[in-house]
């Protein structure tokens, strides 16, 4: 079975063994993936290169037993030897998502072929730049935040002086209409916060601790995922009602 062909990033899981109070993380990608989370990336900093590809192999088998495996993509972060290794022991991975300063996308894309996901993440203050200079046709999405500061993350959005650079609404919704190509958005996301998330015109969150630390993962995924359908499905309304007749 080949990669996901067209990829789905507007309910968007991050995980790894260190987010999880010690519950597996193949439980929780299978709770977010049936509440209809639509793309999981397998995290870890401590993991070992062994531990990550037997979490990637659970992952793909939590979301093939959902019966996803042609909807939801599974991608690794900043790990191409994972994603090549996972590969050629028949893990069904859909790609890799890169940082600024991780292994650059045209060698991903290269190693990875045209079929595959690659994602890149950048500061917002960065990405104006980047989306404006920078051949974006390699990659697929971009990832932006954070939204909040965040302890998962503690140096997500840090800048020159040691401050932690948020990045409000107005540019996110800046960066989502400049964008040629999808724009995922984490760092900090809760609950409350997707209605207002959905309204910048994003193509979706990206969370890590409202799902995996959440007393019940499964009821919290449902509660994201719902908040930004509903959103998204009043607006497809709203969308036909405004349009005028011919
Ligand atoms: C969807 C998504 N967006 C952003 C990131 C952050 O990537 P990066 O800046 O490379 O930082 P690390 O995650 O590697 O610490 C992400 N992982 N996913
Ligand atoms: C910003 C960011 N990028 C990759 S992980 C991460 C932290 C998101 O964590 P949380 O959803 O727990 O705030
Ligand atoms: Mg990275």
């Amino acid at each position: 079975m080949g990669p996901v062909k067209k990829i789905d990033i507007s309910k968007y899981l991050v995980v790894g063994p260190e987010n999880t109070k010690g519950r597996p993380v193949a439980t929780i990608i299978k709770d977010a993936v049936n509440a209809g989370f639509t793309c999981i990336q397998i995290r870890s900093k401590v993991a070992s290169a062994k531990e990550l590809i037997g979490l990637t192999r659970h992952a793909a088998e939590a979301i093939e037993e959902a019966g996803k495996s042609q909807e939801v993509a599974l991608l690794v972060n900043d790990r191409l030897d994972i994603v090549l290794a996972a590969r050629k022991q028949g893990i069904k991975v859909d790609g890799i998502h890169v940082g600024q300063t991780d292994i650059p996308v045209n060698v991903c894309r290269e190693y990875l072929g045209e079929d595959s996901i690659v994602g890149l993440s950048a500061r917002a203050d960065e990405l104006f730049e980047y989306i404006k200079t920078e051949d974006v046709s390699q990659l697929d999405y971009f990832g932006v935040g954070p939204l909040r500061e965040t302890q998962t993350k503690p140096d997500c959005g840090l800048g020159k002086d040691g401050k932690v650079i948020t990045r409000s609404l107005a540019d996110i919704a800046k960066i989502s209409e400049i964008s040629s190509i999808p724009v995922v958005v984490g760092g900090g996301v809760k609950l409350a916060d997707i209605p207002s998330l959905a309204q910048t015109g994003v193509d979706g969150f990206f969370v890590v601790s409202a799902v995996t630390e959440a007393d019940n993962p499964k009821q919290e995924a449902t509660n994201l995922v719902k908040a930004w359908n509903s959103y998204k499905s009043r607006k497809r309304q709203l969308t036909k009602q405004l349009t005028p007749p011919n």
